[in-house]
């Protein structure tokens, strides 16, 4: 028995599938998730319903610190419904506003120190998966194994576009592509936890694999690893 449970993190740039193959392995594993970028999302959110700028690190840190959100019914990887001060916001996050909102505010050091204890209070046996920009490199240095998930933005975009249009949205892709580089820039280039592999991490680029052949890859580093018990 290890004496801390496990964590396989999943990171990388918006729309190259961390989200979709994290829930995927948890449920497969039985083993918990986090979905990191929720909670960036959800400041992003709750600071414009407070009426907070994106740029108030004072005021956004206290707001991450006391932040009432509960994720109900996540049990093996199933996505939870995200409930924040009360609000079923589950869908209402899910747009490239909050997701800009969230790139924004994810920039901030003092946002990012008041997450740092609720991402690694996920961490719980048989173990954790967890996708974000900095589950690998910051939040869980020591996780056994690591996977930086890529695609070419014009696929990432191409993703998006169709998901957010099931959906029901008003979406263009010239726009979207514009947006997930724009993500893609704010994340990489800021000064703290910014977007990059850990040295540990095992690179995938997914852009010309379904999620199937993702998962397969990845549960074969799992099996390498002899992770899942
Ligand atoms: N390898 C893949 N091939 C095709 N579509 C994918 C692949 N991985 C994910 N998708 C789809 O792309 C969209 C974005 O995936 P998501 O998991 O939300 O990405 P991320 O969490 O990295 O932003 C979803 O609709 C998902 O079903
Ligand atoms: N661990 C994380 C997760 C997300 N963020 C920030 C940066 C991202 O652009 C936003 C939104 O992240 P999210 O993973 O929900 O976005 P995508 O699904 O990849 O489009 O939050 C972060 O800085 N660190």
């Amino acid at each position: 028995m290890m004496s801390v449970a496990p964590v396989i993190t999943i990171d990388g740039p918006s729309g190259s599938g961390k989200g979709t193959v994290a829930g995927r392995l948890a449920k497969h594993l039985g083993w918990a998730l986090l979905d990191s970028g929720a909670l960036y999302r959800l400041l992003a959110f709750a600071a414009v319903n407070h009426g907070v700028a994106l740029d108030n690190e004072a005021l956004l840190s206290q707001l991450a610190a006391h932040l009432d959100v509960q994720f109900v019914g996540a049990t093996e990887g199933q996505s939870a419904t995200i409930v924040l001060e009360g609000e079923n916001v589950t869908d209402a996050i899910r747009n490239e506003t909050v997701a800009k909102g969230a790139s924004q505010v994810a920039a901030l050091p003092a946002v990012r120190e008041a997450l740092l204890q609720r991402q690694r209070a996920f961490q719980e046996f048989p173990g954790l998966v967890a996708d974000g920009r900095d589950m690998g490199t910051v939040v869980f240095p020591e996780a056994p194994l690591k996977i930086f998930l890529t695609a070419s933005a014009e696929e990432r975009a191409r993703r998006r576009y169709l998901q957010l249009k099931a959906k029901g949205d008003d979406v263009s892709l010239p726009r979207l592509l514009d947006e997930i580089r724009a993500r893609d820039k704010r994340d990489t280039q800021r000064a703290i936890a910014p977007l990059k592999p850990a040295a540990d991490a095992i690179q995938l680029d997914s852009t010309e694999l379904s999620i199937e052949q993702v998962l397969e890859r990845i549960k074969s580093e799992i099996a390498l690893r002899d992770l899942a018990g």
